[in-house]
């Protein structure tokens, strides 16, 4: 059985507004295997944001397909492509998208009850996430009594809750100081070296995108190694 967590092949992307039409990007091919850390980088406006949600089934291709772990996400039915992105995708976004409301232990069990998991269970193992992020003296405080490292962080434990094969980030880095942000790349690569999760993270970090496995930079719609 081959270890690829991701096999997309001939992905192309064109947005028509009124009688325009753009082409984001093209002939794209990408493979990532169990465990690997992958940067994509780009000037604004490339492309990259595009790329990550379509990898993810939540936005639609025009050509191609994209299998997570075997299964084409794009030809799936709505609920089975819900389904598998609740299971096997973790996202984390610039900004956290945490629910006001809820505290950060209620946060994280959140896509534990969505896929079945009993509400005793669901807790014990977000307290568990939350504790490897240096979050454990906070699992009661909702975001707005957090600071922005530690609602980052709060996302990253609800991507992984799941134990998902992959996770997409969207510049999780790009909103923090630099002391923060390094926090939350240790911690985010400190699960990887635990687990067999592939991570593809979008970052207009040159310093980081270095210290992923590989780095591809989106360009003249292509994806290409960065030399
Ligand atoms: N819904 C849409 N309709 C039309 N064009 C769009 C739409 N969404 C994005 N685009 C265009 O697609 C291109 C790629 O956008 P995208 O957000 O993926 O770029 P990006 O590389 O992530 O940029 P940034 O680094 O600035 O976030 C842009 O030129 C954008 O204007």
């Amino acid at each position: 059985m081959s270890n690829w967590v991701l096999q997309a092949q001939g992905l192309r992307k064109t947005y028509v507004s009124g009688p325009q039409q753009v082409t984001v990007w093209q002939d794209i091919d990408l493979q990532v295997a169990a465990g690997e850390t992958l940067a994509i980088v780009g000037a604004s406006g490339s492309g990259k944001t595009t790329l990550l949600n379509a990898l993810g089934g939540l936005d639609s291709v025009d050509a191609g397909q994209v299998l997570i772990n075997g299964q084409d996400i794009h030809r799936l039915p709505e609920n089975a492509r819900t389904r598998l992105r609740n299971q096997q995708i973790g996202f984390v976004y610039q900004f956290h998208h945490l629910l006001p409301e809820f505290s950060a232990l209620e946060n994280v069990m959140l896509p534990q009850l969505l896929a079945g998991v009993a509400p005793k269970a669901a807790a014990q193992r977000a307290t568990e996430c939350l504790q490897q992020l240096g979050l454990g003296h906070r699992l009661e405080h909702k975001p707005a009594e957090l600071s922005g490292g530690e609602r980052q962080r709060t996302a990253i434990a609800r991507a992984l809750v799941n134990r998902p094969r992959l996770v997409l980030l969207d510049e999780p880095t790009g909103n923090l100081d630099e002391q923060t942000a390094h926090q939350v790349e240790e911690a985010m690569l400190e699960l990887t070296r635990q687990g067999e999760t592939a991570f593809i993270m979008v970052t207009h970090d040159r310093e980081l995108a270095g210290r992923m496995n590989r780095c591809l930079q989106l360009r003249d719609q292509s994806l290409r190694p960065l030399l």
